[in-house]
């Protein structure tokens, strides 16, 4: 071969090795968010790295002192905690922040739905029907409740960033007449009183400095005879407290995923009765006969190792802003710290409660 169609041919094939690594194998879990397309929600672009150690600074004092001392500012660090993750969740997971236990033999998307499906069948939802999502994300359960049981939903999310993702989400999905989000904090909604027939939270009370605070309100807005379904963080009985392998995996836990602090599997369903509902179901979708669901986590080592190279080229080209390379590699930490989390059995994403808003001649008696 001549010379010049030699350096041609390989000019060409680096070309397309590199568009296949960024545009195809840095495309999303579910197709949306590419690798080229990394911002860090809101955040400007020269102000990344001063966010990442903002969000960092929350962990420095002692465990106790932060939790009573920052409550109330908890709100505002989980809202620049989802700045800097929701692009990557969403090109890395998908549009559902969540885990499912595994299906044998089905993809990650059917488990996803699956579990969502769940919800919707648990709260007897159908067309007519006026939904609630605590804590909403970017809007994947959503449009999977909405699908499934052709009822109404309405979002809340603290992040403003997602709020504009969901909607985009909704009408691309041809679902924003039956889909609508809100920015808002849970703990003090922006809705009258007994004026959703269900509500559901997936993965995200967990945010809540005091469970009594977003489960009081959800009570509130809830009509009488409303059901409340939610899946809970929680540390399950096999955790101890003076075992350092479980804490050192719980505490890396909390501080990957912007949590004021994990609370016990039992402390769900007495808060819940202690704000006047009654408990219907409770149930750890975690244990068997359920399929592992941190086993997604760990089948993506080759995964993370692509994303983390891709992230750092882009960061070189300037096409993603400075921190999303330290932001990564805080999120695989974390991964390693649920996946021992799963397989120790001392921590669940899924502990679930079915809750009822009496009515009030039962709330009488
Ligand atoms: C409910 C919450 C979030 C749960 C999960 C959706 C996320 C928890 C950890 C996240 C991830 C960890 C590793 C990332 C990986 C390094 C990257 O290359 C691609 C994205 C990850 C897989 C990312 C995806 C989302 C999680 C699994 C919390 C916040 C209450
Ligand atoms: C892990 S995500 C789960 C999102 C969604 N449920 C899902 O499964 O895709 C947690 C969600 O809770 C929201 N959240 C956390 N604290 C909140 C608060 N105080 N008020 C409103 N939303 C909050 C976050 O903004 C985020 O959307």
């Amino acid at each position: 071969m001549e010379p010049a169609t030699m350096a041609w041919t390989l000019a060409a094939a680096g070309f397309a090795l590199v568009y296949w690594f960024v545009w195809v194998m840095g495309a999303a879990e579910v197709q949306g968010k590419r690798a080229v397309d990394l911002q860090m929600g809101s955040i400007a672009g020269d102000k990344v790295g001063d966010k990442y150690s903002q969000y960092w600074s929350f962990f420095r004092s002692p465990k106790e002192t932060a939790a009573a001392a920052t409550a109330d500012k908890v709100p505002a660090f989980v809202d620049t905690f989802y700045n800097l993750v929701t692009d990557i969740y969403e090109w890395g997971w998908g549009q559902s922040f969540h885990f499912s236990p595994s299906l044998p033999g089905r993809s990650h998307r059917d488990a996803t739905r699956v579990h969502e499906e769940r919800v919707a069948d648990l709260l007897e939802a159908r067309p007519g029907k006026r939904l609630l999502d605590v804590g909403c994300g970017v809007g994947g359960p959503m449009r999977a409740i909405a699908a499934h049981s052709g009822s109404n939903v309405v979002g809340i999310t603290i992040n403003e960033y997602q709020v504009n993702r969901a909607r985009a989400h909704n009408r691309k999905a041809g679902l924003d007449a039956q889909c609508e989000v809100v920015c808002g904090n849970f703990m003090a909604m922006p809705f009258p009183d007994a004026s959703f027939d269900g509500a559901y939270s997936i993965e995200a009370t967990c945010h809540a400095p005091r469970l009594q605070d977003v489960y009081g309100e959800v009570f509130r807005v809830l009509k009488p005879g409303g059901l409340y379904v939610s899946y809970e963080w929680v540390t399950t009985p096999l955790y101890r407290a003076d075992d350092p392998e479980h804490v050192e995996a719980i505490q890396g836990i909390e501080r990957g995923d912007a949590l004021p602090g994990l609370r016990r599997q039992d402390e769900i369903a007495a808060v819940a009765k202690e704000v006047g509902f009654d408990v219907v179901k409770e149930l750890d979708l975690a244990l068997p006969p359920s399929h592992p669901w941190w086993t997604r986590l760990k089948m993506g080592r080759l995964s993370y190792w692509r994303n983390s190279l891709l992230i750092r080229a882009l960061t070189l080209l300037r096409v993603a802003p400075k921190g999303v390379s330290e932001v990564h590699e805080m999120l695989f930490e974390t991964a390693q710290h649920l996946t021992r989390g799963g397989e120790t059995g001392i921590f669940s994403p899924m502990h679930m409660v079915l809750l009822r808003k009496p009515e009030p001649a039962a709330a009488a008696e």
